[in-house]
């Protein structure tokens, strides 16, 4: 049995570390994907090949079976492995202890979690070669680990017949996707390989991955918008590596030790997320120019007002600073997106802006080192892509 499996990253518009806390969170698909091929293995081995983290290598049948042996769980409800399994999986020897590794590490850790507990449910003994890449920065605040997670939960349900090939798509695309009931099962599993990268999720990124469009968030209950405003937003990536579940565990030990400082800001947050809902239901109404641009300037000092908020939740960087700051002198409005601590921070393209400031800004990032891409939003979620 061979086949594709790919899924999107995604931008959280507002909400991030918030929605940790049971805050809503509005966040949408972006049109860059990751893609897994899966091929089954009559050896009881999983072969890796993931050329973004420079991962070409095996899990073999001993560590299987270790890791097989502690986890536990069922289909409907996935129980992740003790951390300490991981000290006895040879594949998880230390060569060193950089960023690099502990990166390597994570992935591999996932992946061999996600795949014993669904085969153990499932009874076989088959082994798997996965075959990964990416369109999306790793790292870097885009939710390339829920979209890899979302590859995975969805490529092993469908290789242990947990859940059926899609049908054919309606519109003629590649990407046929699973029925609804399908796509609940792919994200509690795509959930469960994120609780292994992140350590304490929202599950807001998952949701977007899995399911695709734009996206309300809060606790778990996901609410399509009914309308994604035609936001153009301007992606731009500082490049500086961070790892979202030691920004996710700042912000943790900063509550516990001051709740009466941070929980304040988080309720802030949340008030922004329902302010910013208001502002894009004004934008889809189509009104008039007058409303239309105030609308859009609600929105403009909402992102600054969630930056500052960020900032002072200790998440931001300079260099997600220096993008807000390059930004507001030309007129444009920035935030972080996703963890923050480097990673992306997006910016919103107004209708009626010219080319040429978008371009003039586009130069000016560019010349302090910023990748930047104009990206849509929404766009469908995982799905089978071949054959
Ligand atoms: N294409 C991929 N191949 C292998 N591992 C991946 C891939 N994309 C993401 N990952 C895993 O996700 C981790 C990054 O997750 P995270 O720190 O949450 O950043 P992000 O903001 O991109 O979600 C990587 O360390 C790696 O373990
Ligand atoms: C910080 C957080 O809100 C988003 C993390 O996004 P990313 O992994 O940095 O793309 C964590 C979460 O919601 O699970
Ligand atoms: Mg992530």
């Amino acid at each position: 049995m061979e086949f594709v499996v790919s899924a999107p990253g995604k931008v959280i518009l507002h909400g991030e570390h918030s929605v940790v806390y049971g805050k809503k969170a509005i966040a949408s698909s972006l049109s860059l994907r990751t893609t897994v091929k899966i091929r089954a293995l009559e050896e009881n081995i999983i072969s890796l090949d993931f050329s973004d983290l420079n991962i070409k290598e095996s899990v073999g049948s001993g560590d299987l079976t270790i890791l097989e042996s502690q986890v536990s769980g069922s289909l409907q409800e996935p129980c992740l492995p003790n951390e300490s399994v991981r000290n006895s999986l040879k594949c998880l020897e230390l060569q060193n202890t950089n960023v690099e590794c502990l990166l390597k590490q994570q992935t591999i850790f996932t992946t061999a979690s996600l795949f014993c507990s669904l085969r153990k449910i499932s009874g076989r003994k088959q082994g798997v070669e996965l075959v990964g890449m990416s369109d999306l920065p790793i790292g870097a605040g885009l939710g390339s680990s829920a979209s890899f997670s979302s590859c995975l939960a969805a490529g092993f349900l469908t290789l242990f017949d947990f859940i059926q090939t899609p049908e054919c798509s309606e519109n003629g695309s590649n990407k046929r996707i699973w029925s609804k009931l399908d796509l609940e099962l792919i994200n509690k599993w795509a959930f469960f390989g994120e609780k292994i990268i992140h350590g304490n999720p929202s599950g807001v990124d998952n949701s977007v991955a899995t399911f695709g469009g734009a996206i309300h968030f809060q606790r778990g209950e996901i609410t399509p918008l009914q309308c994604i405003p035609k936001l153009n937003i301007l992606l731009i990536n500082t490049k500086m590596p961070r790892s979202t579940k030691k920004l996710v565990g700042l912000v943790k030990e900063r509550k516990e030790k001051n709740p009466e400082i941070y929980e304040p800001i988080l309720q802030s947050m949340d008030e922004i997320t329902n302010a910013v809902m208001k502002a894009y239901d004004q934008i889809c109404e189509n009104c008039d120019d007058v409303t239309m641009s105030k609308a859009y300037s609600d929105l403009e000092n909402l992102i600054d007002v969630n930056q500052h908020l960020l900032q002072a939740l200790g998440v931001s960087h300079p260099t997600l600073d220096d993008i807000c700051l390059t930004c507001s002198t030309v007129g444009f409005h920035a935030k972080l997106t996703g963890a923050g601590g480097g990673g992306c921070a997006y910016c919103v393209i107004r209708p009626d802006v010219s080319e040429e400031a978008i371009e003039s800004l586009k130069r000016e990032l560019r010349t302090r080192n910023f990748e930047c891409w104009e990206c849509t939003l929404g766009g469908p979620g995982v799905a089978l892509t071949s054959p």
